[in-house]
């Protein structure tokens, strides 16, 4: 349980990593927390319920995350994930094991800068009233997966949407002549992405109708854009036990 009046105690996983060295810096700087832990591959997990983590952040990859995952939630350790590679199939699988431990809380976010939840809170919003929609998204080039979550979590937010409003296919007569020349086909829409030296994470969602276009477009120029929304989550997640998606409801 957490005494309100005491600091959380964080562990962070991927401490080595670019997100996670920008974390053990903000949990370091924040009033009311301390950092208990700083593990990376091949260090023991078991340092961090040593130490009495009451919540992690994992920045790692997506072959680590689940079994990172599983054994916090088996500890009892709440669990703030900025990992990619959550696809249905691995977020039942977590609502399963919490659901062996209740009062355990895990938030997935796909993004955790705020302008990001805002943008594709906006796309979503946008669906409905054009055409057709296509995702640009644009990162470092030392990034391990594509497309990225936040790409195909915008692509199922917006293919959610033009269904709920009964909207068809898209118009596009293109036949492909090279493969992955429309990009990938994520719930009907089209993820296109880009890897280049000098970018950090960035995304734009272009809607096109009759005579019109509207580009929404998120930049996150450097990785402390994350941390208020990380740092968010770890306040907030005590008090959210189960599995959350996306920062949004912790927003409200
Ligand atoms: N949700 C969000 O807002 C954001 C999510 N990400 C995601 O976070 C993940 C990490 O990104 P980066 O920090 O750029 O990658 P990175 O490659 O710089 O860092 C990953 C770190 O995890 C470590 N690691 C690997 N296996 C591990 C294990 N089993 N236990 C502990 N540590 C382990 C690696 O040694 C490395 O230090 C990616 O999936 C990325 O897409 C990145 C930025 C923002
Ligand atoms: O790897 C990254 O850098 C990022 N990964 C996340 C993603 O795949 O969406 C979030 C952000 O785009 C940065």
């Amino acid at each position: 349980m957490t005494n309100q009046a005491e600091s959380i105690r964080v562990g962070v996983l991927g401490a080595r990593g670019r997100m996670g060295l920008e974390v053990c810096k903000a949990v370091d700087a924040a009033g009311d927390m301390e950092l208990v832990a700083m593990l990376d591959q091949g260090d023991e997990l078991f340092k961090a319920s040593e130490a009495h983590a009451q919540v992690f952040v994992d920045f790692t990859t997506p072959d680590a995350v689940m079994d990172n995952l599983r054994w916090a939630v088996d500890q009892g350790i709440s669990v703030v994930v900025g990992t990619t590679g959550f696809t249905d199939e691995r977020l039942s699988q977590v609502r399963e094991w919490l659901a062996a431990k209740p009062g355990v809380g895990v938030l997935v976010a796909p993004n955790f800068g705020l302008g990001a939840v805002l943008m594709m809170q906006f796309a979503a919003r946008a669906a409905r009233y054009f055409d057709s929609v296509e995702i640009i998204e644009q990162h470092h080039p030392r990034k391990l997966d594509a497309p990225s979550g936040t790409s195909t979590h915008t692509a199922h937010l917006i293919a959610q949407a033009r269904a709920e409003a009964g909207l068809g296919p898209m118009p596009d007569a293109t036949k492909e002549e090279v493969d992955g020349a429309r990009g990938a086909d994520i719930d009907g829409v089209r993820v296109h992405s880009v890897r280049a030296a000098g970018l950090v994470a960035h995304q734009e969602v272009l809607f096109g109708s009759l005579g019109e276009t509207l580009t929404i477009r998120h930049d996150s120029l450097d990785r402390v854009s994350f941390m208020p929304g990380v740092l968010l989550g770890v306040r907030k997640i005590l008090e959210r036990p189960g599995l959350t998606v996306g920062l949004d409801s912790f927003l409200d």
